[in-house]
């Protein structure tokens, strides 16, 4: 099998040692030569996943339509907010049978859509060749061949079961699943509970409130997923509470870190400064407000980050208008 992963970042380079390690030949597709390079010639990419080395069935190629020629399975693993104008160069070079497998958490900023709409749409694929990875996946430790489990979502359980197959090493678990909105949308709102998480920590806030936002984060994640035609209990799964858990836990979790940056009261531009690689929820999460609002949900913590991020309220104010909300049954 050939399997072609566009982008060489982080997770990117990761679903490549992963395919490559499950038996699949593997061109991953890098925007600078140089990495490229460091990955075909000395299977390395230090930019991205420190001193972890590749199998060598893993090439890199800065040229797009050399990667996807004769892929049956293609990996997107860029921001969010790039992949729309990423797509519009690629799509020539798909193969017409190919199955597209989105690895982004991310709501597009503008249009409040799922990336796997955003591949349907600008692709111009039937939606049942649309598969989702999304689970408690941090990049650094599955490096490291960590043990963990994914959720593999598509509405093909036919292509459901290839990507699983292609994806299944002794330290990586994937389990199938069809409610595509249900684990995208997981994925994708835990980075913005995690922005809150992080900054409760850095406030040396409890373990009390860190729960408490991990608990009503997931109660706004399954409320917007359940107006959105979501399965709630994928949210109760890998691609919800998993993916929330272990990212709000984990050091690791970009997401949490950029937190952590701005609840030691800097500002967003100092933020994105100290930390280089994508943290979804910062973009996603006006994406993820506005979707709420389309449908009449209440988010009151994406909000609440949302402004903390975007329009530089002070964290404590934040958190004191989410603890005087009008109290209710839960
Ligand atoms: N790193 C992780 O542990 C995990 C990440 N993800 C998701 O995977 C997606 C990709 O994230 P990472 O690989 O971690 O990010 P990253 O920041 O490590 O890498 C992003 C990659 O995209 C490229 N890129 C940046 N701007 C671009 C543009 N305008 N056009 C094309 N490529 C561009 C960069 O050169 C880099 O190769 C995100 O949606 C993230 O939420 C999902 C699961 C785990
Ligand atoms: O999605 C992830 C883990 O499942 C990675 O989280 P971060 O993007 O916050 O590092």
């Amino acid at each position: 099998m050939k399997a072609a992963v566009l982008g060489a970042g982080s997770w990117g380079t990761t679903v490549a040692k992963i395919l490559a390690d499950a038996g699949s030949d593997v061109v991953v597709w890098a925007r600078r030569d140089s990495v490229a390079a460091n990955i075909s010639q000395r299977h390395v990419n230090p930019d991205y996943i420190g001193q972890a080395r590749l199998p060598a069935r893993v090439s890199a190629t800065t040229d797009a339509a050399a990667a996807i020629s004769g892929a049956e399975l293609v990996f997107l693993a860029v921001p969010s907010q790039t992949l729309r104008g990423n797509l519009a160069g690629w799509t020539p070079h798909l193969a017409s049978g190919a199955t597209m497998v989105s690895l982004m958490k991310g709501i597009e900023l503008g249009t409040s859509k799922r990336m796997s709409e955003v591949i349907i749409e600008t692709a111009g694929v039937a939606v049942d060749r649309v598969a989702v990875v999304s689970g408690p996946n941090l990049a650094g430790e599955i490096l490291a061949e960590q043990p963990t489990a994914t959720v593999v979502a598509c509405a093909d359980m036919d292509r459901a079961t290839e990507v699983q197959n292609a994806l299944t090493t002794p330290y990586f678990r994937p389990y199938t699943n069809d409610d595509v909105v249900g684990c995208e949308l997981g994925g994708a709102v835990k980075n913005v509970i995690a922005l809150a998480y992080g900054v409760a920590t850095a406030m040396g806030l409890g373990d009390n409130l860190k729960a408490t936002l991990i608990t009503r984060g997931l109660a706004e994640t399954a409320r917007l997923g359940q107006a959105l035609g979501a399965d709630p209990l994928t949210f109760a799964g890998l691609a919800g509470l998993g993916d929330l858990v272990g990212t709000c836990s984990s050091p690791l979790s970009r997401n949490r870190t950029f937190g952590e940056h701005l609840g030691r009261g800097e500002t967003l531009e100092e933020a994105q400064k100290a930390t280089r690689q994508t943290a979804e929820g910062v973009k996603s999460c006006l994406a993820i407000r506005d979707l709420a609002h389309a449908h009449g949900v209440e988010v009151p913590i994406t909000e609440q980050v949302e402004r903390v991020c975007h329009e530089g309220l002070d964290p404590r104010q934040a958190l004191r208008t989410l603890m005087s909300r009008d109290t209710k049954a839960e």
